[in-house]
């Protein structure tokens, strides 16, 4: 195997293409690498291994030795093992059970009017404002927020502090500052818990307390853990998408002319975000073989989605985001047992807030250059820092 390779290879922008990455990908799917904190690692680039990985039982998330674990980044949460060896699948299977029911097809489709609503009160605002503004703050992170806010019945006054330790939960590079934004997050869902227990509401958090087989400790593991899924992550294909749209003014009227074109156009701001997230990580938990390669067990195991959906192998020209896009197999929500839970949310809020955004600000347009745009330093998600636009 050739000398160690030193993570990060390419800074994450919503348009520049990561050549390091793209070149190493040519090369071979599966290579030795040391991490941002210095950790040996193995990265996977080639997509087909990705997909089998993502899908196969012998790699999870914990650690049969946590403490001793290789760790992709400082964050607590993210970048390092999670959850019990022993009873990680088990876990798993309650999780999924406890919160399909609320992300399933027909539910999100039931919450297709609130999210609606809630896109064009913040457009509202946005144009009651006027130009100049910054679609990141007007839109982008705010919806996602408010949308994870009502379904989990976190009070519209609490929002904002959810927000602060998020942030401080990605922090990859201060490991004290995510420790600390998890623990405050952990109090506020045992704290929610309480407080839905005492009173309930029409809410998740609310319903997870009926199911009466969770502890208060599981309701807010869960409730946290879909705050922290989801809100992110949703941000910020929103934010690439937007960024990216605003770039190409003949699709930006395209779609603000034929609200038909949402779908697509949500699915591609999707595989784009793996432009500003980092790889999924796996720890091996027996020997196996990558592509050639001995992987012993615990070893971390880096799945790289962006070069998987950058792949020219199974996306035409992958660098142009293209609203049309119909073959669009890729695997930004993940794939197999842990395939993201929240994909018909994200897909809907992509929708609303894209489709509407096109249609009532047919002029916007971004007052810098899209490569000029700048990413949240050192954090899990690259969230641009802002999307300056006028119209
Ligand atoms: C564009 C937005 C989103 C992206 C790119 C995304 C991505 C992902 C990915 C890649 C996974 C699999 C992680 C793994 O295999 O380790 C995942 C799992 C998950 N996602 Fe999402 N997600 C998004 C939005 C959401 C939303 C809106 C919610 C809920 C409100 C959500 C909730 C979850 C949950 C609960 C899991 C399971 C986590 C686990 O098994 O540990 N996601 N998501």
């Amino acid at each position: 195997m050739a000398a160690q390779i030193q993570l990060p290879l390419d800074p994450p922008h919503p348009a520049r293409p990561q050549r390091n990455l793209r070149a190493l990908q040519k090369q071979a799917p599966v290579h030795r690498v040391s991490t941002a904190v210095g950790d040996p690692a193995w990265l996977v680039t080639g997509y087909q291994e990705i997909k089998q990985l993502l899908a196969d039982p012998r790699l999870g998330r914990s650690h049969h030795d946590p403490e001793n674990a290789a760790r992709s980044g400082a964050s607590e949460l993210l970048d390092g093992p999670r959850g019990d060896y022993e009873t990680e699948q088990k876990w798993i299977a309650t999780m999924r059970s406890r919160l399909q029911p609320f992300f399933s097809a027909g539910h999100v489709k039931a919450m297709r009017p609130r999210v609606e609503a809630l896109t064009g009160e913040l457009l509202d605002r946005l144009e009651k404002q006027g130009p100049p503004a910054d679609l990141a703050e007007a839109l982008a992170l705010l919806l996602p927020r408010e949308v994870i806010g009502e379904l989990l019945g976190v009070p519209a006054e609490e929002r904002g502090l959810l927000d602060e330790w998020t942030t401080a939960v990605s922090d990859a590079r201060d490991r004290e500052r995510s420790r600390a934004g998890l623990a405050a997050l952990h109090r506020y869902g045992h704290e929610l818990a309480a407080r839905k227990r005492a009173h309930p509401t029409q809410d998740v958090v609310s319903w997870l307390c009926e199911d009466g087989t969770l502890t208060d400790d599981q309701v807010a593991q869960l409730a946290m853990g879909v705050l922290f899924a989801g809100y992110e992550t949703t941000a910020t294909a929103l934010c690439v998408g937007t960024a990216l749209l605003l770039d190409s003014p003949e699709q930006w009227r395209a779609l603000g002319e034929d609200p038909g074109l949402a779908p697509t156009a949500a699915e591609e701001s999707v595989r784009v975000v793996s432009r500003l997230l980092p790889p999924v990580i796996r720890y091996t938990r027996e020997d196996l073989e990558i592509a050639g390669a001995e992987v012993r067990r615990g070893e971390l195991v880096m799945l790289d989605i962006y070069a998987a959906t950058h792949d020219e192998n199974v996306f035409p020209d992958p660098d142009r985001f293209d609203i049309t896009r119909e073959d669009n197999p890729h695997l930004c929500f993940g794939f197999g047992l842990r395939y993201c839970i929240g994909a018909p949310l994200a897909r809907l809020e992509l929708q609303s807030a894209l489709a509407q955004l096109t249609a009532r600000f047919p002029r916007m347009r971004l007052t810098v250059p899209v490569e000029d745009l700048t990413v949240r330093p050192g954090s899990f998600a690259a969230i641009p820092t802002s999307l300056p636009v006028t119209w």
